[in-house]
């Protein structure tokens, strides 16, 4: 090589290096895309100085790149990642892919409503408990045990499913599964921000929430095509989680546990290899340091005796800290995404769509865009960071939950009169024929409504006892199956009334999924994974996610009777009113937690911008924290600089 080229290649070498060094120092301040973006752009005037020189300069040149990129997004911690998120993937198709299996279940297995819920809700109610009790096995076994055990679990719980032979053994299955999702929730965002570094933390804890809503459509999907199965289709659409589950147990056998675990055990060799492997090639002596000193203060701090979750909440700052995470998981829930899913079909149909085969598919259609639109989420998480995006999502969500219940609110006011009332074979229950609106017969769960159509109008309506046995039909006469409908021109239409207003419920549902899943699906998950310090972080996160359940479960076993007693649309209004609330609570309390180290959190909830649960009596504890810290920072009312 010839001495201009070397010299070109160490000048090279060195104005990447410097500039490395000073993307590092501003990364923090700046946003990363455009420091990436002007470093390449250096690389590249660079290489344009050395254009003349030999071909060994450029191979140099190309090298340093490589290696660059490899410093900035080691290959290994999105394997990780990857792996942890397959706990999404399970929570997803767990939860999803029981409303398709029903469906044969109730006919193969002759279940009561009793049981249907009993089967819907005991995994829900089983996740929150485990999510609970998550907290306290994850401080004491570690984060990787904990995911070892749930994907045990999952993989127990789909066996157990897939060979059940009676409804009580059905049981037993989806609790299992349920002690496996709970854990898995609280467990995975914890473990995926641990492992990541600062400027990609948001992303990787993102795509566990893609994995969660991806799980949700494969559920749909895998309904769908084992609905046309004549026995036993159920078997395989709650078995075919084990595989993933064993994917899961296998790979992490061999991926190592949360570094800062580590350091916070006393395992310090250990937690240093792994934060090497996790980093690639960068040094890991600054993070080792930053992470091991705030553990020790955490220590001092955090030391004063008594469970976690008492300390938590006699420290302003974890105090706060908890009230965000927990009030955003609640938010989450209040906003009725999980209700929107599963009655989409039901809006979907109100929207004209007439076919209830084309049903099932519909709900893979919506668990669709909520899954593409999450992916959206990830991208947009690092760009505009946690406060916009899910102030953003929260506001659209609860714009499209005010189209939603106006489209119900104008469906019912338009509602079409019963104009035919067919006298009730002997027996059968006669309420359904006492009704003289669409609006009055679609709200008694008893009932449908069968209907003809001649143009645009609705002719020979009336309301019918709903079959027991599927609501898809009536109990008898003209809508009691498939070809006498078809033979006399009539339509079934369960829990919607057809009018020419329906479709506003459908810009209403889309404009939801398209706001809801960048933001509110996502971030609640997201920010819980970062915002407390690590002494406690298990149990923060336990909370909150318990929180998310308990939620979960209210709203979904509440959506029937609040429509009952206050309509479609009311639920629907109530639901944008939880919405609004949360707003106020969001643009109030979240801080931004894009960029800063897990270590540097604790600061944004010092400050008293977020009033959450100050109260007078803590000013004295606080100073006295604040003089313990030998920080001076002031307690003045405008002291939010980091807030913000
Ligand atoms: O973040 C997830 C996601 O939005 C899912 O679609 C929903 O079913 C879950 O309840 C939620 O926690």
């Amino acid at each position: 090589m010839s001495r201009k080229a070397s010299d070109n290649a160490e000048y090279t070498l060195r104005s990447l290096s410097n500039l490395m060094g000073e993307k590092k120092r501003r990364k923090q301040q700046q946003e990363e895309t455009a420091g990436e973006r002007s470093l390449i752009a250096s690389a590249e005037s660079c290489a344009t100085i050395n254009s003349q020189s030999t071909a060994a300069a450029g191979d140099l040149e190309r090298a340093a790149r490589k290696q660059f990129q490899q410093d900035v997004t080691p290959t290994f911690v999105y394997v990780v990642s990857v792996f942890s998120a397959l706990g999404g993937f399970l929570f997803g198709y767990d939860t999803g892919v029981v409303s398709g299996a029903m469906l044969l279940l109730k006919r193969e297995m002759n279940l009561s409503a009793l049981w249907q819920e009993l089967l819907v809700s005991s995994t829900v109610g089983a996740a929150a408990l485990s999510a609970l009790a998550g907290g306290g096995l994850n401080g004491v076994l570690g984060r990787r045990p904990c995911i070892l055990m749930a994907s045990l679990l999952f993989t127990a719980g789909a066996a157990i499913l897939a060979a059940a032979r009676d409804k009580e053994t059905l049981l037993g299955g989806r609790v299992v599964v349920g002690l496996g999702i709970g854990i898995a929730s609280m467990t995975v965002p914890v473990y995926i921000a641990e492992s990541a570094p600062p400027h990609l933390r948001g992303r990787l804890v993102t795509i566990n929430t893609l994995f969660i809503t991806g799980g949700q459509f494969f559920a749909a999907m895998v309904d769908g095509a084992f609905s046309y199965l004549p026995r036993d289709g159920w078997r395989y659409m709650l078995g075919l989680s084990a595989a993933p589950a064993v994917l899961q147990f296998f790979g992490f056998l061999f991926l190592p546990e949360s570094p800062r675990w580590l350091i916070q055990k006393g395992q310090t060799q250990k937690a240093r290899r792994v934060l090497s492997q996790i980093r690639g090639n960068q040094t890991i002596d600054e993070e080792y340091d930053s992470i091991k000193n705030s553990i020790d203060e955490e220590e001092k701090e955090g030391g004063t005796g008594g469970p976690i979750i008492y300390r938590m909440l006699i420290y302003p700052p974890t105090r706060r800290a908890l009230i965000v995470g927990c009030g955003l998981q609640m938010f989450q829930q209040l906003a009725g995404i999980n209700t929107v899913m599963y009655y989409s079909a039901t809006i979907l149909q109100m929207s004209g769509v007439d076919d209830d085969r084309l049903a099932i598919w519909l709900s893979a259609v919506t668990a669709f865009t909520n899954f593409s639109f999450t992916l959206l989420g990830v991208w947009l998480v690092e760009k505009l960071g946690r406060r916009k995006l899910t102030l953003g999502s929260l506001t659209g969500t609860t714009v499209a939950l005010f189209v939603l219940a106006l489209g119900f609110l104008l469906s019912a006011q338009v509602s079409p009169p019963v104009t035919f009332t067919p006298g009730d074979p002997s027996g059968q229950n006669s309420t359904c024929t006492k009704y003289s609106y669409c609006s009055k017969c679609m709200l008694d769960p008893n009932c449908g409504f069968c209907f003809k159509k001649n143009g645009s109008s609705i002719v020979d309506s009336s309301c019918i006892p709903v079959n027991p046995e599927s609501t898809d039909r009536s109990a008898w006469g003209r809508c009691m199956n498939e070809s006498r409908s078809k033979a006399e021109g009539s339509m079934w239409a369960y829990n919607y009334c057809p009018t020419s207003y329906s479709w506003t419920a459908l810009v209403g549902l889309i404009l939801y999924l398209v706001f809801f899943a960048p933001g509110m699906g996502p971030m609640p998950w997201t920010v819980n994974s970062e915002i407390y310090p690590l002494w406690a972080r298990s149990t923060g996160n336990a909370c909150s996610s318990g929180v998310n359940w308990i939620f979960n479960v209210l709203i979904s076993l509440t959506f029937l009777h609040t429509a009952e007693y206050l309509t479609y649309y009311g639920a629907f209004f109530l639901y944008a009113g939880f919405a609004c609330v949360g707003l106020i609570f969001i643009y109030g309390c979240l801080p931004e937690t894009k960029g800063k180290k897990l270590e540097e959190m604790e600061s944004l909830f010092e400050s008293r911008l977020c009033t959450c649960g100050a109260s007078d009596s803590d000013e004295g504890r606080y100073i006295e924290y604040i003089r313990v810290k030998g920080s001076n920072y002031h307690l003045s009312d405008n002291d939010a600089s980091d807030v913000e």
